[in-house]
């Protein structure tokens, strides 16, 4: 059963069980998918890493499997790991294992770094890829931000709030020019990373933070409660999108620690 939390500016899914999420979160992204395709024959879809891609594997199963047009999607990685696409850090690895094999997306659709580059030169080649991108209308543009707006971002959250390579207290957060950038220190191995910035996500249609677990409860109680000031944001609070629909997706180990819960 979800909880729909009225009056937030974004929406809160609460699961009884991840399994339940599962199947909403399957729901909610073939939906966008029939929305998209209809609206601008393509679908934009963003990926992280960790545990979101065995919260989606419920796309890769009837019904969804054949009444999706999976011609029109694109698939994309908020954050990478620059290491070879065959490596088990490989978050395209990741997707491609637990559901990019699993459904006929055409593989050029599909947006894997170049790992023959350095974690620069990465950054720096899949700007110029989304730069070619919007050129040729796949990916849409903010009109008012002037950044790429994704269809949709599906996302995961780390225990310490970070979302994507953003992570709390490091510099990258502030990133508001680039839309790709590098990181070569970071905190959760491995250390070399490419990552979108918040200009990009905050400029995103559709963003489902998809968080479950007791681990996670205690960003997700900094990120939900009132009493956020401006200098003390976990990169999760810093996505605000500027004119789009964000939703948590949630279990109830992950929001645990929030009153009335
Ligand atoms: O490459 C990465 O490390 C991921 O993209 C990262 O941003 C991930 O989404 C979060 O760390 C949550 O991961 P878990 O869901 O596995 O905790």
């Amino acid at each position: 059963m979800a909880t729909d939390a009225t009056g937030s500016k974004k929406k809160l899914l609460i699961f009884d069980a991840e399994e339940e999420l599962a199947v909403s979160l399957a729901k909610y992204t073939a939906e966008l998918s029939g929305k998209f395709a209809a609206e601008r024959g393509a679908f934009t879809v963003v990926l992280s890493g960790g545990s979101l891609i065995k919260n989606i594997r419920k796309l890769a199963e009837p019904p969804y499997l054949d009444s999706v047009d999976w011609s029109k999607w694109h698939v994309f990685w908020v954050d990478e790991r620059v290491v070879p696409k065959d490596h088990d850090d490989s978050n395209y690895k990741l997707a491609l294992d637990g559901f990019l094999s699993k459904v006929p997306i055409p593989t050029g659709q599909v947006y894997a770094i170049n790992d023959a580059l350095s974690a620069e030169g990465a950054a720096d080649d899949y700007e110029t890829c989304l730069k070619q991108l919007v050129k040729n209308g796949v990916i849409a543009m903010s009109q008012s931000t002037g950044f790429p707006r994704f269809d949709v971002m599906l996302l995961g959250m780390g225990p310490d709030g970070h979302i994507a390579s953003l992570f709390p207290g490091h510099p990258l957060v502030n990133e508001n020019q680039k839309w790709v950038t590098y990181i070569k220190d970071s905190p959760k191995p491995p250390p070399e990373r490419i990552t979108f910035t918040f200009p990009v996500i905050n400029s995103s249609a559709y963003v489902a933070m998809v968080v479950t677990g007791a681990g996670k409860a205690g960003a997700v109680q900094k990120a939900l409660s009132d009493k956020q000031t401006s200098s003390d944001l976990l990169p999760v609070e810093m996505a605000v999108l500027q004119d789009g629909e964000f939703t948590w997706f949630t279990d109830k180990p992950a929001v645990s620690m929030l009153q009335n819960n």
